[in-house]
């Protein structure tokens, strides 16, 4: 329950005042979505895109799915009764937050980009789950509702009956298959093959800090090797919308882990250690400052090697380049990694500092946490010590 209302889908709807329509967290989706329908004697279909759209699935009153999308600004909500056999999905993007959905078939698609993939991932097999379960034969011709259906209805989560009236194929498995656009025949996409891995969950920590995360508030987690920072990490890369989000770590080994770059690379402004005005000049080159003006999110692992100096020119840059007075020019920081482990790397005599040393780690960061948990070994002695190890015992 606590992960649903933290959920961008729940937030979103809140936002909208409308108390009938609080979705559960796989029902409502925040991102851009552009809606293209053809007409009738045009060449190109008429399009309409909407950014930081909610998209929701429901129900109208004669139990058909409608997909409704809301944009901003006070313009008409669109909705589409889902046409049972006609409905197809192109998912092939998924992981990098985009899709589509032809609506019926008359040729209307929603085209979902920017979205947070996992969040994408759990509406896509909602509706597919939902759709496929729902009451067969579609209306003749499926349309855009000219007026919202009276009895629009946030769709139910997922139940066993839904499961059960799924072609086997679609039951099991997180992972959405893929229809290739183009593809012909029934719009149910072809089974995943290959041994079905058991889904992963976090555990109830790590669903902590995801919380806080999507609370929006910078964050520093840490925990000792094998409590899952890296596994979550991933898991939080996957919660937030691609264009804004930005993963680095301070290796370019640990970068790969998480699907990101390095925070040097990142930043654009060498070592750093240049004066303020020239990391400045430095991080305002074209192709740079692009990055620092889209970041809203800066994920930065295996902190305990980003010096402390490093951190704070990277804030002072971050405000100037960003125009923006608040810590890290109003960027969110989620920060993780153990100080306990390996410390930034320096050349001889020269003195460095541990990032939560720097002046500015204390504005920055809102949030404190530690998994304490460890999923990487089971053996109970081996694990204690392990930690007596790590803290020099
Ligand atoms: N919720 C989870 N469910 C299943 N497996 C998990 C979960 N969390 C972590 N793991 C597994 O535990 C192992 C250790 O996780 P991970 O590498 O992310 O830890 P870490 O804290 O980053 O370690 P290190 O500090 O050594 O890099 C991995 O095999 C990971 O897949």
């Amino acid at each position: 329950m606590r992960a649903a209302m933290a959920s961008p889908g729940y937030a979103a709807a809140r936002s909208l005042a409308m108390p009938h329509v609080i979705p559960h967290e796989d029902a409502g989706l925040r991102c851009t979505v552009a809606v293209e329908q053809p007409l009738p004697g045009a060449q190109a279909p008429r399009r309409r895109v909407m950014r930081g759209a909610l998209v929701l699935l429901g129900r109208n009153e004669l139990r058909r799915p409608v997909l409704r999308v809301v944009g901003g600004g006070g313009a008409p909500a669109l909705s589409f009764a889902l046409a049972g056999d006609a409905v197809r999905l192109f998912t092939r993007f998924a992981g990098e937050g985009r899709a589509a959905v032809r609506v019926g078939p008359g040729g209307a698609q929603v085209l979902l980009s920017d979205c947070p993939p996992d969040a994408l991932r759990r509406f896509l097999r909602l509706l597919r789950l939902k759709v496929t379960a729902g009451p067969r034969g579609a209306p003749r011709s499926p349309r855009l509702l000219e007026r919202l259906p009276p009895a629009f209805a946030v769709i139910s989560p997922l139940q066993e009956r839904d499961l059960l009236r799924a072609p086997g194929r679609l039951r099991g498995g997180e992972r959405p298959a893929e229809v290739s656009p183009g593809a012909t025949g029934p719009w149910l996409p072809a089974p995943v093959t290959g041994p079905r891995r058991p889904p992963t969950r976090l555990s109830a920590e790590q669903e902590a800090v995801l919380d806080a995360v999507r609370s929006g508030k910078s964050i520093f987690f840490t925990g000792c090797a094998g409590t899952g920072k890296s596994f979550l990490l991933k898991k939080i890369v996957g919660s937030l919308p691609p264009k804004s989000t930005y993963a680095t770590a301070s290796t370019g080994v640990a970068a790969c882990h998480i699907g990101g770059t390095t925070l040097h690379a990142f930043a654009g402004i060498g070592s750093g250690k240049a004066s303020l005005e020239q990391c400045i000049q430095l991080a305002e080159r074209p192709g740079v400052r692009q990055h620092w003006l889209a970041c809203q999110h800066l994920i930065i692992d295996e902190i305990s090697m980003v010096d402390g100096k490093f951190f704070d020119r990277l804030e002072a840059v971050a405000r100037a380049v960003r125009k923006r007075d608040e810590p890290f020019g109003g960027i969110q920081l989620i920060i993780c990694g153990d100080f306990l482990q390996l410390p930034p790397v320096c050349k001889a005599n020269e003195e460095t500092k541990f990032c939560f040393q720097a002046k500015s780690w204390r504005k920055c960061i809102h949030i404190n946490m530690e998994l304490t948990e460890v999923r990487r070994q089971t053996d109970k002695t081996f694990v204690s010590l392990l930690s007596a190890v790590r803290l020099g015992r």
